[in-house]
């Protein structure tokens, strides 16, 4: 049998899955990879500091979810302990190592592209392989021989086979892998930011930030929290009435008044990933934005921070450029007519003055980047690489905007706004932040320093205990916490099936697989009534074998048939909430025509109406099984209109946080069964001051923010302050005013000395352009 016909045969056993990096069965995947031994032992790597894994935590991870494949500086020195014999190398360690919270950074081996790698799973042999789209895997000698996946556009992809007579192994594998990713999720959030391709790219995974954290005049944050959670339940409602499924929030006001902050609370709170972008990156256009608007999953909050710097960029920053440059190009002009008198002196400085010129050979000197050529390529580039206004305008709302995002965005300048942006539908909530109120700086205050009610070391209780002290609206969302249980360890099924599966035909050395169609491995055992529903909440579609797996023929026959449209599509059970659809990959005739060769995506879901739409993000697993619904309260206001709320208690005399907040724990600690009396479980606080005793620290926190001006400094700056003093309450309180004063006396200088700055800068702007008239006299005089 040839090599061709023998790789057919031999696919025709397997039924293969792809998963694409830009969605998140990959991670799944990687992240179950990564604890496989099989994996961590292959023979040819490539090392990442990035972990195997987003949910690693950044390279400072301590958590369990380390590869096991990855080493540190901690190894280095048991390494060498292990080993006492060897001469130890010398090593310029510094203390640092050990300072606590230092960044420990880790290197991870993952296997090369290309390998195949073949793992044991519940009874089935997986053969894994990481690879680029673009490389033919056929040419490669892939197990994937004869189907050569080739999209061209360079992604990761990860390819998992297993000979089965069903797809039910592949679901239990991604089904176990999401579980696993999710375990560890659940107290991060995850952060994805814009590039310049159009393409999200996960960035980092942040401890979710508790709510009680964020210090706002009371109201606000469960004002924005409840009304998130509203939309987020509304989708029905939404539907019904033909309005598009978004809601827009728009956080304006001073720097470090805790807009970014709040959002990425509430990302935590909802358990939604982040996906930011900055429309003043010099690649943002039209385009690429409207395409990163459509890529966004349904469930997420999208943040557009400093929404006004887009416009500097596209109209200010160009009409600043093309005044310059206007500038420039007069005098040019008239340096060129002076010039073309006297040709043959312009050597020296043909450069700039022969561009205008027309000379040739001058513009062959100087190239593309001769000004004219390089203003034209730059108008050129300008036109087609801005953001304009109405393109922003359709990537927040056109067709192609993803629905059921939470949209952020914050200014610092909502005066620069166009009003069109700030609309209802675009943005229906505003909030204004202001500077410090007096409440806020007593609440800061409260927060920053322990007291001995908090003793209970575990931070989950204080955010427990400050969750409860706060209330919420009757809403769906409260189902949040059972859902994470249930996704916190695999199930017992699962744990049974895995310690009795035995091994099928075993692979040999080079990792192939002896195939006897009577040897076929056992059907995988089904999933349990607790997993099918799971996989039928999301609709994830598999490969599937209608065939018998002795006679691999005739699964060729039937692909036609099976490819020929049917499998592509989803069925409609996937058009609920939280779909994931198997799409055949479709890009090779061969391919089109096999239903077993699947590339799997949680991106797209098919409407009942064959429509495609994105479909809701591994965030929005909050919302499955949320049956209830309630009317959004916030429809009876579709623009909220905030403005000047944050401030808005401070005109009269504030009441004090401890007893007004409902958001601050310590304001409750009294009725919070949470608590604990300091004697039984003292925290140690290594850097921070012994606990105070509530009466204290109320005392001293009504001091400080008496001492502090209304709305005078940023949050940010009075934590600054208080860090300063961070193990020295009362210090902080006796210095304020001081520090006030120094804080206003640095203001003025500032101020002054960017009037000085402005003036001097004219003064040396204009002694330049003396002395250039000066040189220019001399050389016309020579
Ligand atoms: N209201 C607040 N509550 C708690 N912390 C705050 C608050 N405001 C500011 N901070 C602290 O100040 C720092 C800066 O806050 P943040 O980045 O959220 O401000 P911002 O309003 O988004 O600023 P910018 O407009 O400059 O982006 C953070 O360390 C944050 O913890």
């Amino acid at each position: 049998m040839g090599s061709r016909a023998w790789n057919h045969f031999v696919n025709s056993f397997f039924l293969t899955a792809h998963f694409s990096e830009d969605d998140y069965p990959y991670d799944w995947l990687m992240l179950w990879l990564s604890r496989r031994p099989e994996w961590q032992r292959s023979r040819e790597f490539e090392t990442t500091t990035r972990l195997a894994t987003p949910l690693s935590g950044g390279s400072n991870s301590s958590s369990s979810r380390t590869a096991d494949n990855s080493f540190g500086d901690e190894d280095y020195r048991e390494w060498w302990a292990e080993d006492p014999a060897e001469e130890q190398p010398q090593v310029y360690s510094y203390d640092g190592d050990d300072v606590p919270g230092k960044v420990k950074t880790r290197v991870v081996f993952q296997p090369t592209f290309d390998t195949t790698h073949t793992i044991y799973y519940r009874g089935h042999w997986l053969r894994v392989r990481r690879w680029r789209k673009g490389d033919n895997m056929g040419n490669n000698g892939g197990w994937g021989g004869s189907y050569g996946y080739s999209s061209g556009g360079g992604g990761e992809m990860l390819s998992v086979s297993v000979v089965a007579r069903s797809n039910t192994i592949l679901k239990q594998l991604v089904l176990q892998a999401k579980r696993e990713y999710e375990a560890e999720a659940i107290h991060r959030i995850q952060i994805y930011f814009a590039d310049s391709h159009g393409g999200w790219r996960w960035t980092d995974s942040r401890h979710k930030r508790p709510m009680s954290s964020i210090v706002l005049n009371p109201g606000y944050k469960e004002m924005l929290l409840s009304d998130t959670k509203d939309f987020l339940n509304s989708e029905k409602w939404y539907a019904d009435r033909g309005i598009p499924f978004r809601r827009g929030y728009l956080l304006h006001g001073v720097p470090g008044s805790g807009k970014s902050s709040l959002i990425h609370a509430i990302a935590g709170e909802l358990m939604l990933d982040i996906y930011a972008l900055s429309l003043s990156a010099a690649w943002i256009n039209d385009a690429t934005l409207t395409t990163l608007m459509g890529r966004v999953p349904a469930r997420c909050i999208v943040l557009l921070e400093d929404l006004d710097a887009a416009f500097t960029r596209s109209t200010g920053r160009r009409s600043k450029k093309d005044k310059k440059r206007k500038d420039k190009k007069d005098k040019k002009d008239k340096k060129s007519k002076d010039k073309s008198k006297s040709d043959s002196n312009n050597n020296g400085s043909g450069t700039t003055t022969g561009i205008n010129s027309g000379s040739s050979s001058r513009r062959r000197r100087t190239g593309t980047s001769g000004i004219n050529g390089g203003a034209n390529t730059t108008d050129a580039l300008s036109e087609v690489n801005t953001l304009s206004l109405s393109g922003l305008l359709n990537a927040l709302d056109g067709v192609a905007a993803a629905e059921g995002r939470l949209l952020f965005a914050t200014t610092n300048h909502l005066d620069h706004l166009d009003p069109a942006l700030s609309r209802p539908g675009r943005m229906d909530v505003w909030i204004d932040f202001k500077n410090a109120s007096k409440w806020q700086a007593e609440a800061l205050f409260r927060n920053f320093f322990p007291s001995c009610e908090e003793d209970s070391s575990s931070g989950d209780q204080e955010k427990k205990a400050s969750r409860a002290s706060t209330p919420t609206p009757a809403s769906p969302s409260s189902s949040l916490p059972s859902l994470r249980s249930s996704f916190s360890s695999p199930s017992p099924s699962y744990r049974q099936s895995r310690a009795s599966s035995t091994s099928p035909a075993e692979p040999t050395d080079d990792g192939t697989i002896t195939l006897d169609p009577g040897s076929l491995p056992p059907s995988a055992p089904e999933l349990s009534a607790e997993e099918e529903a799971e996989f039928a909440a999301m609709g994830l579609v598999l490969p599937d074998v209608p065939r018998s797996a002795s006679t691999p023929e005739g699964d060729v026959e039937n692909l036609g048939a099976e490819g020929s449209g049917q499998s592509s599509r989803p069925s409609t059970a996937s058009s609920g909430v939280g779909s994931w659809v198997g799409m055949p990959t479709g890009l090779s005739s061969s391919m089109a025509n096999s239903p077993k060769v699947t590339e799997v995506s949680t991106r797209h879901t098919a409407a009942s109406n064959g429509t495609w739409s994105p479909s809701p993000s591994l965030s929005s697993l909050s919302s499955i099984g949320s049956a209830v619904w309630s009317m959004p309260t916030f429809m009876s206001s579709t623009a909220s209109l905030v403005t000047g709320a944050v401030g808005a208690v401070t005109g009269s005399s504030p009441r004090s946080p401890a007893a007004s907040s409902p958001s601050l724990p310590r304001a409750t600690s009294s009725t919070s069964p949470q608590r604990q009396p300091q004697s039984k479980t003292p925290r140690q606080h290594t850097h921070s001051p012994a606990p105070l005793s509530p009466s204290v620290l109320s005392k001293l926190a009504q001091e400080f923010a008496q001492k502090v001006p209304d709305e005078e400094f940023s949050v940010a700056a009075l934590q600054g302050y208080l860090l300063r003093n961070k193990s020295r309450p009362e210090e902080a309180v006796k210095g304020v005013e001081a520090w006030v004063e120094e804080e206003r006396r640095n203001k003025e200088k500032q101020k002054g000395g960017k009037g000085k700055g402005k003036g001097s800068e004219e003064e040396r702007k204009k002694r330049r352009e003396q002395r250039k008239e000066r040189r220019e006299k001399k050389k016309k005089a020579f």
